[in-house]
């Protein structure tokens, strides 16, 4: 755009006799017929005053896909946006279990990666026309989609070890499908910008809590408990070399996992099983060993890593292996809460507030042991306008409002990039 402007503004002073019959040619007209309607769309969208985005997450919990209508304006420190409508729409156990067979795995099948890649953008955009169309809102009037898929795997260096390979992540649902199906222009695979540009992919939460939530004068930590918990803390002298965003380890992740191994159940629904069981204080010091909690921030983690395997080691290890699989529930979400609290009480002072977000924060059992940790200063995102269970969905729908329309944010030397990757609808 501002090369347009320059050429308008250079033929306009030179050739000023001639300058209404070049106009036709000169002007922003011209250059927009000589381009594909495709790139023209997105010029428009680019210059509107507002734009409203479709935000997909789906995380690592594998619970759903997060689906958020957003609307913006403006970009960077100036964006603003409101929620238009949130939902999660569940996953089915078929679905699941497809995706598990490929999931944080070493070694899978290539045939259903390939297969799956297809299916998930295929299906995404499926459940993106039916929620369009449960509220009333027609496909052209999104603006446009930003999907982050789903991760399959996740190898920073630190996971994968080896010296001559780079950080890495692979998230699938080809977003072509997704274009294709909604005819929607749609964003896509965010996190490998973010590693071209020296990072690790993730957490990419930094962007979007540095633009909606710093707030001068208060010192906050943005929370999330997904999968792997993660947060942002947001210093209230904004000076954003002190800013730090990163994974701290487990979020619900190993919860999970025991739920569906000993009790057939996708998630300790209010911390039930938690709260019958105790808390084995051997094996929770032994799952505390792991290097991963040491290591400086920012870092990145997930399934990979943190599963039910590194619990046996630890049960060995710690001579536990005989305890109730309720005990084990007890000492994993202590495992969450400890960790948090340990990560945050060694790397902040004056933490003013703790805004939590992600499925954990409706986890009693861990919310408890934050809360008796930092009394008082345990809130959630709703506190800023951001309903706690769309806040990565939005993130994404923030994510593809900069890479239209924003400019790269410098944020301490966290790479300072545009991500997301653009397909069309034809
Ligand atoms: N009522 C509840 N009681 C206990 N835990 C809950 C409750 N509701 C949700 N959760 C937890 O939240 C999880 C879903 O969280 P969320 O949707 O934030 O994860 P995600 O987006 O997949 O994770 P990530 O941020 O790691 O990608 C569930 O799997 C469950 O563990
Ligand atoms: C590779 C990947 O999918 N990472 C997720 C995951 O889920 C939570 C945590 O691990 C976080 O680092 C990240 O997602 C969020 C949305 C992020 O990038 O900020």
């Amino acid at each position: 755009m501002q090369r347009i402007d320059r050429i308008d503004r250079i033929l306009s002073l030179t050739v000023k006799p001639f300058a209404f019959i070049l106009s036709a040619f000169s002007s922003q007209n011209y250059l927009r017929k000589s381009m594909n309607r495709n790139l023209q769309q997105l010029f428009d969208i680019a210059q509107k005053p507002e734009r409203l985005a479709v935000g997909l997450m789906s995380g690592t919990s594998l619970d759903g896909l997060d689906i958020a209508l957003c609307r913006f304006s403006g970009h960077d420190m100036s964006t603003r946006f409101d929620l238009v409508n949130f939902m999660t729409v569940p996953y089915g156990d078929d679905y699941k279990k497809d995706i598990q067979q490929i999931f944080a795995k070493k070694q899978v099948d290539l045939e259903k990666l390939c297969l799956l890649n297809a299916y998930t953008g295929s299906f995404h955009a499926q459940l993106i026309l039916d929620t369009l169309r449960q509220w009333h809102i027609e496909r052209k009037e999104v603006d446009f989609i930003a999907s982050h898929g789903q991760t399959i795997y996740h190898a920073p260096k630190r996971l994968h070890g080896l010296p001559n390979y780079p950080n890495a992540t692979l998230q699938i649902g080809d977003a072509d499908h997704i274009a294709v199906k909604t005819g929607i222009i749609t964003i896509s695979d965010f996190r490998q910008k973010h590693i071209a540009a020296g990072g690790e992919g993730a957490p990419l939460a930094l962007y979007g809590d540095v633009i909606l939530g710093s707030k001068q004068g208060e010192n906050r930590i943005l929370l999330n408990i997904g999968g792997i918990a993660n947060l942002t803390w947001l210093p209230g002298n904004s000076n954003g070399a002190e800013v730090v965003c990163t994974d701290i380890g487990p979020g619900n992740t190993l919860i999970d996992a025991a739920c569906r191994e000993f009790f057939n159940k996708a998630f300790d629904e209010d911390s039930a099983i938690a709260f019958s069981g105790k808390v084995n204080n051997d094996l929770l010091q032994a799952l505390l060993v792991h290097p991963f909690f040491k290591e400086a921030a920012p870092k990145t983690t997930g399934p990979e890593l943190f599963n039910l395997e590194y619990v046996k080691q630890a049960q060995q290890t710690s001579n536990t292996t005989h305890i109730s699989a309720n005990d084990l529930v007890a000492t994993l979400s202590a495992l969450t809460a400890q960790s948090i609290n340990t990560f945050i009480s060694n790397s902040f002072i004056d933490v003013d507030h703790i805004l939590l977000s992600g499925g954990g924060a409706r986890n009693p059992f861990v919310v408890n042991q934050l809360q008796q940790n930092f009394p008082d200063k345990i809130g959630n995102t709703a506190d800023l306008g951001i309903d706690p269970d769309a806040k990565e969905a939005i993130l994404f729908a923030l994510l593809g409002n900069e890479a239209l329309c924003g400019e790269p944010l410098v944020i301490g030397n966290n790479p300072a990039v545009l991500m997301g990757k653009f397909s069309f609808p034809f």
